[in-house]
């Protein structure tokens, strides 16, 4: 085999052929094989074989086949002839018949093992699961299943579905490739005949087949009329188009892949290996029924691959079918040809057979299948995108709810609020106006003619001017007395001020814990009840620190009190002036509460004098008397104490005795330390004193 022979194209494309026709020696076995072994073992064995069946009508009918027109011929004749003929390589029909007899011989003795090309196997199977192949040999046909049955390869008979011999004419003569197309049933390009001779290429070219010839290790050298054909080494350089392919390279994943494939194959033919009118498509069924059972994106790379080194093709499944290959086994042995073939093979015919039939049912059903999934997934998809838009019309909806209802409780919060300080105010108003009313009538049922006369008389004193200075320095002295006692009053009203203030948060509070258990405030609410509940000892911590003591400031509720309860003794002359102070807030109720009171105190006390004379403190009540007209003589009056910072000190106030402690104790500069109860108290005891005169109720008088 020459060197311009052995660089062939990397792989020829045989698309429409369905059967692959093969010649035995120089193609798929070595001549070698032929002159080493089995030639010289039909010399040494033919005797022994005709001797052993010289009687059969096998032998009988070969030994006549080899010397024509001689019918007689003795066994030792036969022996010599069958020598001769295979030295000379002879193709005489009997001569083959009887060498096949004595091959049988060796491959039943196992003597005889056929040699085989290493790349027949893979391509013989390969091959024999998309199309059929076949065996032309000058060998008889028996010989050639021996052969490929006894191969070194194992057996290969498997995937051989017909065989020819001379039967159907020599091999170099166009007419017997003409009967095997009949014989196949195939058009004659459907079949490509591979052998090393190139006058049997040319034959069967001429008969309309497709050839190749192939070069192999040991054949003679290709003439160069041999470049008119394609020309391989290998089997493998067979590759076949998979019809059924193109279908699913209509997909852009596959299209681009098989693109590689498509390009391969136009180099080949730009370098003219591969010759006009000589390229056949096979269908390749099998990948058309594997590829429907993978996903497209891995049937496409599998079936160009397959494509590209069929060689590897050797472990892929076994039923095959070509289309067109159905023709029976009877139809082949119908011709003198032998073609029997292997049981195995028959069966994996009708094998064949059943799958051709099945396979478009099948493809037809697995492409429905495909598109039910694809619509399946399509409706899946859809469903899923409904729901997700059902979900987010929902998420919507509850959003909106939900600031409806935020809406709805900022309002209800809101109301509940102004009801609650409507309440407070009403009852505020309520209660003082109670109050009021209280006093009022008090006021109503206590007011005496006397405390009028009193009044009455000290107007007639100033009015009638008796005793002027006496008078003068009298009026001069009880103005003072006045006013320390307007300032006592003074403090008083600060002290019922705050302790009112107190009360009416205790009101409110209460107000509102009333209204939350009634309403059923929400959590704001009762936040804000606890905050207005918390204000209370904030309140009277305020207070506290006015007062600069602890103790001042639990007293000074109940000095208050007493204050008040004073005051309810007291007579209202302006009624219409507290009537009209009702309807106004309630810090100038009780400031109208104290003005009224102080206008008041002194006719208070003498009243209370005048009712509660007490005997039994005269004589002290006279020396308290003299104490503080002596001090009133002395000037040592209280405005006189008070310090440079407006302040008079706690010692200085009990030195004096005096009652009248100084009216801005606790609110000067905290160093006061009277308390309020104190200064109630002490006006209690001015009562007492003003009880020792009951002509003249008030301190002027007592002067
Ligand atoms: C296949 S029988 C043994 C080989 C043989 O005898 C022979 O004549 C083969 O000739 P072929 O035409 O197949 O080259």
């Amino acid at each position: 085999m020459s060197a311009e022979n052995k660089s062939l194209g990397p792989s020829t494309a045989f698309e429409k052929c369905s059967v692959v026709l093969v010649d035995v020696l120089g193609t798929t076995t070595s001549i070698n094989f032929a002159k080493e072994t089995l030639f010289p073992y039909v010399v040494k064995n033919v005797e022994e074989v005709l001797t052993a069946k010289w009687d059969d009508e096998a032998v009988k009918s070969a030994v006549k086949q080899l010397k024509e027109g001689d019918d007689d011929i003795s066994l030792e004749a036969a022996v010599k002839l069958v020598k001769d003929l295979t030295e000379s390589n002879s193709e005489n029909v009997g001569l083959k018949t009887i060498q096949g007899i004595v091959y049988e011989k060796g491959y039943e003795s196992d003597d005889l093992k056929s040699h085989v090309f290493s790349d027949v196997p893979a391509s013989f199977e390969s091959w024999a699961k998309s199309r059929k192949v076949a065996v032309y040999s000058t060998g008889s046909v028996e010989s050639q299943k021996q052969l490929f049955t006894k191969s070194i390869e194992g057996d290969l008979s498997q995937y051989i579905s017909n065989y020819f011999d001379l039967s159907v004419g020599p091999k170099s003569e166009s007419e017997s490739y003409k009967k095997i197309v009949e014989k196949l049933a195939v058009k004659p390009e459907e079949i490509v005949f591979i052998t090393d001779l190139i006058e049997e290429a040319k034959a069967a070219k001429s008969a309309g087949l497709s050839t190749a010839l192939v070069d192999r290790e040991g054949n003679p050298k290709l003439p160069e009329e041999s470049k008119e054909f394609t020309v391989i080494s290998s089997f493998k350089e067979i590759t076949f188009e998979n019809p059924s392919k193109r279908k699913i390279t209509d997909e852009p994943a596959v299209t681009e892949v098989c693109a590689n494939v498509k390009s391969s194959r136009k180099r080949i033919r730009s370098v003219g290996f591969v010759h006009e009118g000589e390229k056949l498509l096979f269908p390749n069924l099998r990948y058309a029924s594997d590829n429907l059972q993978e996903p497209p994106s891995k049937l496409a790379k599998t079936a160009c691959e397959k494509d590209v080194k069929s060689e590897d093709k050797h472990e892929e499944s076994k039923t095959a079918a070509v289309p067109g290959e159905l023709e029976s086994k009877d139809t082949v042995e119908d011709e003198a040809m032998e073609v029997d073939a292997p049981k195995t093979v028959v069966n994996k015919e009708v094998t064949v057979e059943s799958q051709e039939q099945a396979k478009p049912e099948t493809n037809e059903k697995t492409e429905a299948t495909l598109e039910k999934t694809e619509s399946s997934v399509e409706d899946i998809v859809m469903a899923e995108s409904e729901n997700i838009i059902k979900l987010d019309e929902t998420k919507t909806e509850k959003t909106e709810e939900k600031k409806d209802l935020s809406a709805k409780i900022e309002e209800n919060e809101k109301k509940k609020d102004d009801k609650l300080e409507i309440k407070s105010d009403t009852k505020d108003n309520t209660e003082k106006a109670k109050s009021e009313l209280e006093v009022l009538k008090k006021n109503s049922e206590e007011t005496e003619p006397e405390t009028l006369s009193r009044e009455e008389t000290i107007v007639k004193s100033d009015d009638t001017g008796e005793n002027d200075e006496a008078g003068k320095s009298e009026t001069s002295d009880v103005d003072k007395v006045k006013e320390s006692k307007d300032e006592v009053k003074e403090s008083k009203v600060e002290v019922t001020e705050k302790h009112q203030s107190n009360e009416e948060l205790k009101s409110v509070t209460e107000k509102a814990d009333e209204s939350d258990k009634n309403v059923n405030v929400t959590d704001k609410t009762e936040v804000e009840t606890e905050k207005k509940s918390e204000e209370i000892p904030e309140k009277k911590e305020v207070d506290a620190s006015e007062t600069k003591s602890a103790e001042h400031v639990t007293e000074a509720p109940k000095a208050a009190k007493e204050s008040k309860d004073v005051t309810s003794d007291c007579v209202k002359t302006n009624e219409t002036e507290t009537v009209k102070e009702v309807v106004e807030p309630p810090n100038k109720i009780a400031e109208a509460e104290i003005e009224a009171t102080s206008s008041e105190s002194i006719s208070c006390e003498s009243k209370s004098a005048i009712e509660e004379p007490s005997p039994a403190k005269s004589e002290e009540e006279k020396e308290n008397q003299k104490d503080l007209a002596n001090k009133l003589e002395n000037g040592d009056s209280l405005e006189a104490k008070k310090t440079s910072n407006g302040e008079v000190s706690q010692e200085e106030a009990k030195t004096n005795g005096d009652s009248q402690q100084p009216i801005d104790q606790g609110t000067t500069n905290g160093k006061t330390e009277s308390t309020v109860s104190e200064v109630v108290e002490e006006i209690k005891v001015k009562k007492v004193e003003g009880s020792t005169s009951s002509d003249t109720p008030t301190v002027s008088v007592e002067v």
